[in-house]
């Protein structure tokens, strides 16, 4: 039987994000968020479902934890609340949201769990985006303040810090398609946004430095391989340019301090090119500690005329796919981490997301018999051992997601957990895809 073993202090652990799971929206003087705000609008999420209860964490954390503990899972991937700790964004502190997360990471760990924590997974608050957002510079000045608060309150116990989750998602979905909050469809704005999350990332690394703080700190960005339709030109230009648009955009700015030539270019044809500076760039590539890759899914691109701004379109091809309609690709995951090894410098790689939505089913035993996420988990597993085996600086692995979740704009339609919730009666049930991945983190080692 072949077994592939994980370097001896591989990080294995699993992830959530606030809004997806505390619920509590309105509890202990938190302030409102765009998600708040943008979920009680009636048609932006699948039958109207919200984050105003969802797996009501901000009250189970501890039964949550206890479940982690059981499974021998020692590290947690979460995100805070920004509005809970600035209900405004800034100024006046929550006292209970402080105390909050307090008390949840002293939880975890008293029982041995190292927390990660996440600055910001799209939460922003209602306040700022009433003065413009992202979009509006002076928000950079109010997550600085904010991560600085969080780098003194928990700076000495937290190991690992990302400052942000996947910018291309706030900034293209959020700014540009309209499909997750705020809502807006105009893609310089998106742009802009993008631009100045960046900044703000630069920022807080630099901050974090200066406090002489000693975990590690990196940003989180969703990454795709990208695959042309055809071998036609047409077509291999366009798997370029989304690669540029999807990839290159953050990957070169984050590590390399400059934005990629052939996508300034197509944004300055378009008149969507972000206004930035030098100084800006040379911020935005202040050295991290890791970069943070989710990764589910390859990217396959034809050429489309009509398609703006890029003229490329995604391709939807008849191969197995998971429940959010995204393909099955794990060699994609091998070509990501390979390509970003050797064309970045072999910085050092947390994957801070990897998982698969399947329609779970509670059996008449009570039991969630994922098979499928088992397979789905097993074959990513298995590329990212390769990755390691050829010298990628691989150094953890966080599983998404610890819970079934709000799943933006799919709501509850989705699941991602490795525990069941029933959400009318906020169950927990323990999937099968837990059990073996516990025992891939007992074995640090996967067994066919
Ligand atoms: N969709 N999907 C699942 C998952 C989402 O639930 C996370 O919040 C994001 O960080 C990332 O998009 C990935």
């Amino acid at each position: 039987m072949q077994k592939y073993t994980f370097p001896k202090d591989f990080i294995w652990g699993v992830a959530t994000a606030a809004y997806q799971i505390e619920g509590a929206h309105n509890v202990d003087g938190k302030g409102e968020n765009i998600w708040d705000r943008f979920t009680s609008i009636p048609g932006n999420i699948y039958k109207n479902h919200n984050g105003n209860v969802a797996c009501n964490h901000y009250n189970l954390y501890e039964k949550d934890i206890e479940i982690m503990e059981e499974l021998g899972i020692k590290n947690y991937r979460l995100s805070i609340s920004w509005a809970r700790i600035f209900p405004k964004g800034y100024g006046e502190i929550n006292q209970k949201g402080l105390d909050y997360y307090k008390r949840l990471i002293n939880t975890l760990i008293s029982k041995g769990i190292k927390p990660a924590v996440t600055l910001y997974h799209w939460d922003l608050p209602q306040h700022l985006q009433d003065m413009g957002g992202w979009a509006n510079r002076k928000v950079i000045d109010y997550f600085v303040e904010y991560a600085e608060l969080m780098f003194k309150e928990f700076g000495d116990v937290v190991p690992i810090w990302i400052t942000h989750n996947e910018p291309w998602v706030v900034s293209i979905l959020g700014h540009a398609w309209g499909v997750h909050a705020p809502g807006i469809k105009d893609y310089k704005t998106a742009l802009q946004v993008a631009h100045n999350i960046l900044l703000s990332h630069g920022k807080v690394v630099k901050l974090y430095r200066s406090m002489n703080l000693k975990g590690k700190i990196g940003i989180t960005l969703n990454l795709s391989s990208t695959h042309p339709l055809t071998d036609d030109e047409k077509d291999v230009r366009a798997a370029e340019v989304y690669d540029g648009f999807l990839n290159r955009w953050f990957l070169d700015a984050v590590l390399k301090g400059t934005y990629p030539e052939d996508m300034v270019k197509l944004y300055r044809e378009q008149n969507i090119l972000p206004e930035y500076t030098d100084e800006d760039m040379s911020i935005i590539s202040e050295k991290i500690d890791f970069l943070g890759i989710n990764y589910y899914t390859r990217s396959v691109l034809k050429y489309d005329e009509n398609a703006y701004p890029l003229k490329a379109s995604l391709v939807d091809l008849e191969n197995p796919k998971t429940d959010m309609g995204w393909e099955i690709y794990p060699q994609g995951l091998y070509e990501l981490l390979t390509n970003i090894h050797h064309n970045y410098g072999g910085v050092d790689i947390l994957i801070t997301e990897n998982g698969a939505a399947f329609n779970d089913i509670v059996n008449y035993k009570g039991k969630v018999v994922d098979d499928y996420r088992i397979d789905y988990l097993y074959r990513h597993l298995r590329e990212a051992h390769r990755a390691i085996s050829e010298g990628v600086n691989l150094r953890g692995y966080y599983l998404w997601s610890f819970l079934d979740n709000f799943e933006w704009a799919e709501g509850y339609a989705k699941r991602f957990g490795i525990v069941f919730v029933d959400y009318k009666t906020q169950q927990r049930i323990v999937k099968e895809s837990a059990y073996w991945y516990s025992n891939v983190i007992k074995n640090n080692s996967l067994c066919e």
